[in-house]
């Protein structure tokens, strides 16, 4: 009978990196044989798959007609899954698969997983400890990409102080009472429903959480509100009291909204310091195309300062570890103090430490700032303290939204 080996590593490793040393037998302690068939689950698979697709204009996994492109987030990991277990390896390494996993699905893996693990070998390469499914016996830690005896204590590269956020340059300005309202808006897909009249006001300066299972609609509403996505036309969707579709530019939509994914940490591969990348936020480019002025300059220090990151101000940002990384792209997302701050699940790949760092971080911009927040998830992220929660709902019709009040 074989048994499943987990990994837990900090957020100094790169798992990329940590795959490829399996791979060349470089942990003797795994006893792992390689000259057996080993597939790998990770992000970057399922890019390469994505691509493959798109070149080829082949449906690669073969299961239904719909490109992997426009699938969930949850549900691609569903698919590259299904398709990597079908090829019956003798190895399957898997990086963070609960990742973007709603509840349900991430107890479904779990207990898939210990099926599996009957079969094939299996090693689990995570960052959560919340995470770990029980039946593992075999448990190592990873850090600078290498393995070493197992622990669950995690460092983080930076801090929160206790001192104030920034505060804008030029201060906020609003002459309406919601920053957003959505007007029973119905969104479906080749005949699909998939959000089923959604009605959902936001006031100026709220804190809120998005919810919902994997495939219930959550990056669906939120391109609408960004304008991302056409079907937000012809609906009662009104964004920074302008109803979409009459005359706003995207830009226009586009300048006010700070935005944080974990895909655009991946966009910035220059030579860029952590002050420039945090100075680029007042210039909506990637590049630093202006010279900063004394003010903008004066403003990323002290967000600097904020994180403990002050001496790192020179540091180029894709030398920095994924948990400061993804600090200086929120203090850049918030450097303008922007009318709206999307997060989109920031906490994904992040270690416990990180993610907690991350969330207090979350909570203090919110409190300390006249941003409206709205945080998106599939799990209710311990500690953060939002607002409001809205949740989406699945069913038949398309999913439904309902409103959850904190205290
Ligand atoms: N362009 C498209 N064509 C067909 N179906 C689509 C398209 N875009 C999204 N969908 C479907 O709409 C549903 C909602 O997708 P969406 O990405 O909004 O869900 P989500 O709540 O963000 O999910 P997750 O938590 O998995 O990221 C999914 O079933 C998805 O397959």
């Amino acid at each position: 009978m074989k048994q499943g080996i987990l990994i837990i590593h900090d957020n100094s490793c790169n798992t990329n990196v940590l795959i490829e040393k399996i791979q060349s037998n470089e942990f003797p302690q795994l006893s792992l044989d390689t000259s057996q068939q080993i597939r790998i689950f990770s992000p970057k698979v399922l890019e390469a798959f994505i691509q493959e697709e798109e070149i080829h204009e082949r449906n690669v996994f073969g299961t239904s007609n719909q490109p992997i492109k426009t699938l969930s987030g949850g549900e691609q990991k569903k698919a590259l899954l299904n398709y990597l277990i079908a090829a019956q390896p003798a190895v399957l390494i898997l990086d963070n698969p609960f990742d973007h996993l709603d509840i349900q699905a991430q107890k479904e893996l779990s207990n898939r997983l210990e099926t599996i693990a009957t079969t094939i070998q299996l090693i689990l390469i995570l960052s959560r400890t919340t995470d770990i499914p029980k039946f593992i016996k075999q448990k190592y830690s990873a850090t600078n990409n290498t393995l070493v005896a197992y622990t669950n204590n995690n460092t983080a590269n930076t801090i929160v102080k206790d001192i104030a956020i920034p505060t804008p340059i030029e201060p906020q300005e609003y002459g309406y009472n919601y920053l957003i309202q959505c007007k029973n808006i119905n969104v479906t897909y080749q005949d699909k429903p998939i959000l089923n009249n959604i009605t959902w006001n936001i006031k100026p300066g709220e804190f809120w959480q998005l919810t919902g299972p994997n495939g219930s609609g959550k990056t669906t509403l939120l391109s609408m509100i960004t304008g991302d996505n056409v079907k937000g036309y012809g609906q009662e969707l009104y964004i920074f009291g302008k109803r979409k579709g009459t005359g706003e530019s995207v830009w226009d939509v586009k300048k006010s909204i700070g935005y944080f994914t974990t895909n655009l940490t991946q966009q910035f591969k220059g030579r860029y310091t952590a002050e420039q990348m945090i100075i680029g936020g007042f210039f909506d480019a990637i590049g630093l195309y202006n010279k900063p002025t004394d003010v903008q300059k004066q403003k990323a220090a002290q967000w600097l300062n904020v994180l403990g990151m002050e001496n790192q101000k020179n540091t180029l940002f894709r030398n920095l570890p994924l948990g400061a990384q993804r600090m200086i792209m929120i203090a850049r997302a918030m450097v303008k103090h922007p009318l709206l701050l999307i997060l989109d699940e920031p906490t994904t790949g992040l270690d416990d430490h990180n993610a907690n760092l991350l969330v207090t971080f979350i909570n203090k911009i919110a409190a300390e700032s006249n941003t409206t927040i709205l945080y998106v998830s599939h799990r209710a992220e311990k500690g953060l303290t939002p607002d409001h929660t809205f949740t989406l709902t699945k069913t038949s019709e398309g999913s439904i939204g309902n409103i959850i009040n904190s205290i």
